[in-house]
């Protein structure tokens, strides 16, 4: 019964946990088209060394055009003859036939010289004189191969025709014949300038050596060919520009171990074979057949042979002779050939050979040459008749298994012997032909007898179709002869004779040019080169980097490595442009910085300068004063005080005259008070310096830029006590009012302290103003200055810019009706006139009271003493205070006076005697109204005084040594004395 399922709800809602998940787009090149834009940011400045670009280059097989004129690619087909060696007759006996059958048995070699064995073989010719023969001539270039009369009936093998033969030498022709036809076209070819190649393959016994070296009655294909070599150079000219040299080798087996390469000239010894170059192989220069003729003799001495059942003399080696053509005269045109002709040994079978041993496995070594051979032969022609077949390279050191073969049975014993590979050197050698590069011709020699009739069907059935093969891709001549001549020499030989060609040519005039350039590039090649090189000689398996692509690769990193170093080089001349401009940079620098510390010396000695003239200045006016109170002293430049002068005059006269009068008359201790004085007038002079504009030469000498901050925060703390003091005065009202309660109004905002004053300064101003009609000689307008003189706003205003003006303005500027304005405060720091100026002025011009003008002409007096103490110098108070009260110069030395006194604490006038300059920004937040200040030090005796000038009203000016005081003046010096605690 099957379970069924609960039928589903109809008012449920069925949800999946797990919902379909759609699949995730294939990654295609569209999510990131261009990989290398993302990575465009991250680009390094110099890029990595390209080897991959490098090892990726693509490498045509084919090399560029050689210098030399390329002769036309020739398509010939692979040559193949075959010869047919002749029948020997053997006469029949019985005890003969004994001793064959015996000798059958006997596999092993014997002496062929010894007089049995000498007459084994010669009945053994003889003996199958009488045998059928197996192969018959058609015509010259085919045969029919008949198969014995039993294998025909057991087997049913019928007769076969191989043809297409070059040519087809029946048994009875000649060496001359065979050479006529076969060699000869080889010959004039070499002659010619092209390679060739003879390979003789056929079974043992079958006439190989007989063909290629034959005998002295006989000759062979290679005395042949040298004697038709020599005759033909004979026959183009007396002068011999060629060069022959023949050099003969073998292989052989080394006793079942492997394979050994002899030099069987006569002083050559072991061989060895590396990249299919033989290396230490002899050439013998042959300048004659008959030279030729004896070396070959030499050579077949010592060639390996043995006696086997089938040839008394067999061969047990591969025989390779080559004659080399080289030229002379360097103005020909380079033709360096090679012919080469080999002797193979013959397989065998060792049911006939009986082989054992080490003969056995000679045999296989034989045997396996030949197959190898064959088959690379095989594989050319597969190739060549389907490309898409790959070339087989049997000739490589490589594992061959060899099929099985019923005829070579020596495979049979190699397999038991477990032979895993075979090395076959002679497949390396002849790379070159087997690759259809090379001019290659075979033939194949076969015995005619029926019991051969095996030997020679394999052999035809294996090698007739080589005839198809074709040589479509042969090389230049010249450039493979320097090639396989290049590879015989040493690597130092090698090198030179690269750089002699003119393929080579082209690329060392390349590598000439970039090492001009940069010389370090050769070594740095060269050693990458030998490394390579190296590694490549290392590798036996040579053809997976060949030595073109070695090149081409070498060549090929030289140019990658030439272009980072380039990019090297131009990031180098960026950075030396850099470090250039960063010099010329620090260039400017340095003089930028002597011509600071110039300036700064000369900043330091205009200092020391201004600091001296200021000091000199501070004396001058102190020595004026003097000189006004000294009139009876008289010096030629400082005698015309009566003129009006500015600073300007006063100071270059200060610099003449009071340097050598002054400084001497002051003891050690008042210097270091002029000291102080010096310093901190200093900084006065700065600051009037900086706050107007008259000249100066101090002024001119000292740099604008000398402590241009310490300055600067003086000003502006003195600007900040001016602007506070400007500001309560603004808070007072903004003009001057008659009025009084229009003045209490305004000032009450002021402190209670500043309102008394300008209570009672009202009442004093108010007291003036009533006696204004009295006073004489004061206009009236003057009386109107000094009621706004003596304004409380105004007099505020005036006590603040007092400080000001007595540091900014020049004296030459202070004008009689010149007003400070706190508008004008920021905007113009050269019109401030400072109040007590005004002031006095305003009295000594329009205020009759002179009481008040004799108390400040004392208190001036006493300054003057204080100088005067100084200077020790005699003084008169009177014309001092006359000249200090004089209209015309008045303002210039009351504006002295008052910036002495303003400045200066009583404490220390009291001590010292002596303005201080120094001290003025330390007392700058105590300073006071300039009239409260004369007021303090004015010496008054109010009470008293204004009892005695009860009564004494109008009195003339003339009479001013009287200490007289106004009830007004006095009231309001006694008002001004109590506020201000003086
Ligand atoms: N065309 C020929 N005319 C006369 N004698 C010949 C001819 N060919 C071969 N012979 C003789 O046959 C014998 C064997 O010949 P040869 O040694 O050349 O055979 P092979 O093929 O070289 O044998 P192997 O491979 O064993 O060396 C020699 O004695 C040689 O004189």
């Amino acid at each position: 019964m099957e379970a069924k399922s609960p039928s589903e709800c109809p008012n449920t809602v069925t949800v999946r946990r797990n919902p379909h998940r759609r699949a995730r787009p294939t990654p295609s090149a569209s999510t990131n088209p261009n990989p290398n834009v993302q990575n465009s940011n991250m680009k390094r400045e110099i890029s990595s060394f390209p080897i991959q670009d490098i090892l990726a280059m693509e490498i045509p097989e084919k090399n560029p055009p050689e210098p030399e004129p390329a002769a036309p690619a020739t398509s010939e087909s692979l040559k193949v003859y075959l010869r047919i060696r002749p029948i020997v007759t053997l006469k029949p006996d019985t005890k003969d036939q004994k001793n064959f059958r015996q000798r059958q048995k006997n596999v092993w070699p014997q002496n062929p010289s010894s007089k049995n064995n000498r007459a084994n073989v010669k009945k053994n010719t003889t003996t199958t004189s009488n045998n059928e023969v197996c192969i018959n001539v058609n015509d010259s270039h085919s045969v029919t191969l008949s198969p014995p009369a039993s294998l025909q009936d057991s087997k049913r093998i019928k007769s076969e025709v191989y043809e297409g033969f070059s040519h087809v030498f029946a048994s009875d022709s000649t060496q001359n014949e065979v050479f006529e036809k076969m060699v000869k076209p080889l010959v004039d070819d070499f002659l010619n300038g092209k390679n060739g190649l003879l390979a003789a393959l056929g079974p043992s016994g079958s006439g190989k050596t007989h063909t290629v070296f034959g005998t002295p009655r006989e000759p062979g294909m290679v005395h042949l060919a040298l004697e038709q070599i020599f005759k033909g150079v004979q026959q183009c000219g007396s002068k011999l520009t060629r060069e022959f040299k023949v050099s003969v080798f073998e292989i052989y087996s080394d006793r079942g171990k492997g394979e050994r390469i002899s030099d069987l000239s006569p002083d050559g010894g072991d061989l060895s074979m590396q990249q299919a170059t033989i290396k230490g192989l002899q050439e013998v220069v042959i300048s004659s057949a008959a030279q030729a003729e004896s070396l070959i003799a030499c050579a077949m001495l010592k060639r390996t042979t043995a006696m086997t059942n089938t040839n008394s003399q067999s061969s047990r080696s591969q025989c390779i002779i080559n004659i080399h053509s080289f030229v002379r005269d360097p103005d020909i045109e380079p033709n360096n050939v090679v012919l080469t002709i080999v002797d193979l040994a013959g397989a065998e079978r060792e049911k006939r050979t009986g082989n054992q041993g080490s003969r056995l496995i000679e045999s296989n070594f034989i045997n396996n040459t030949s197959m190898v051979f064959g088959l690379c032969l095989r594989s050319l022609l597969e190739h060549q008749s389907n490309p898409k077949r790959p070339l087989k390279m049997h000739f490589k050191n490589s594992l061959v298994k060899p099929p099985f073969n019923e005829y070579l049975v020596a495979y049979e014993f190699a397999y038991s012997m477990q032979f895993d590979f075979i090395f076959v050197q002679l497949t390396r050698y002849l790379r070159d032909y087997l690759e259809g590069k090379r001019r290659m011709t075979l033939i194949l020699t076969v015995k005619p007898g029926e019991i051969d009739y095996s030997d020679t069907s394999y052999l035809l059935r294996q090698a007739s179709p080589f005839m198809k093969i074709k040589f479509t891709n042969v090389e230049e001549p010249s450039i493979f002869l320097n090639k396989r001549h290049i590879e015989m020499l040493p690597r130092v030989e090698q090198a030179k004779k690269m750089k002699c060609s003119g393929r080579y040519a082209r690329v060392t005039e390349e590598e000439k040019s970039v090492t001009d350039e940069h010389p370090l590039l050769p070594k740095v090649t060269k050693r990458i080169a030998s490394d390579l090189i190296s590694i490549a000689l290392a590798k036996p398996d040579s053809d997976v980097l060949p030595r073109e692509r070695n090149h081409q690769v070498m060549q090929n990193f030289a140019k990658a490595l030439w272009n980072v170093l380039k990019q090297y080089k131009e990031k180098l001349m960026v950075a030396e442009r850099e470090i250039q401009s960063l010099n010329e940079v620090i260039g400017n620098e340095k003089t930028r910085y002597h011509e600071l510390e110039k300036e700064l010396r000369d900043f330091t000695s205009c200092c020391s300068c201004s600091m001296k003239s200021s000091t000199m200045s501070t004396l001058i006016n102190m020595d004026t004063k003097c000189k006004a109170q000294m009139p009876n002293i008289k010096d030629p430049k400082c005698q015309n005080d009566s003129e009006p002068r500015n600073d300007q005059d006063v100071f270059a006269e200060a610099l003449e005259c009071s340097t050598t009068q002054k400084i001497e008359g002051i003891c050690g201790h008042d210097q270091n008070i002029i000291s102080k004085i010096q310093e901190s007038d200093h900084f006065l002079n700065l600051k009037t310096s900086e706050c107007n504009g008259s000249p100066r030469k101090d002024r001119e000498a000292t740099p604008t830029k000398y402590d241009s901050n310490l300055r600067r925060d003086q000003i502006y703390k003195t600007e900040e006590n001016v602007y506070s003091l400007n500001f309560k005065a603004f808070k007072c009202g903004g003009s001057p009012r008659k009025d009084q309660d229009a003045v209490h109004l305004k000032c009450d905002s002021l402190p209670r302290q500043y309102q008394e004053i300008f209570c009672q300064t009202k009442e004093l101003a108010h007291s003036l103003n009533l006696r204004v009609p009295e006073c004489d000689s004061s206009p009236k307008k003057d009386q109107d200055v000094t009621k706004k003189s003596l304004d409380p706003y105004e007099s505020f205003k005036e006590v603040a810019f007092t400080q000001k003006c007595s540091l900014d303005v020049p004296d030459n500027e202070l004008q009689p009706n010149s007003y400070c304005k706190p508008s004008d405060v920021f905007k113009s720091k050269r019109t401030p006139l400072p109040a007590s100026s005004i002031l006095l002025r305003d009295i000594s011009l329009g205020i009759e009271d002179e009481n008040i003008f004799s108390q400040t002409k004392e208190h001036v007096h006493s300054l003057n003493l204080g100088v005067a103490e100084c200077d020790s110098s005699p003084k008169k108070d009177q014309d001092v205070t006359k000249k200090s009260l004089d209209s015309s110069d008045s303002p210039k030395d009351v504006a002295f006076t008052q910036k002495c006194n303003l400045d200066v604490l009583d404490s220390e006038l009291q001590s010292n005697r002596i303005c201080k300059p120094l001290n003025v920004f330390k007392s700058k937040r105590r300073l006071l109204p300039a009239s409260s200040i004369l007021l303090r030090d004015i010496p008054l005796d109010i009470e008293d005084e204004s009892e005695k000038i009860k009564g004494n009203r109008g009195v003339k000016k003339s009479a001013a040594i009287e200490t007289k005081k106004t009830q007004g003046s006095i009231s309001l010096l006694r008002l001004l004395q109590s506020n201000l605690h003086v």
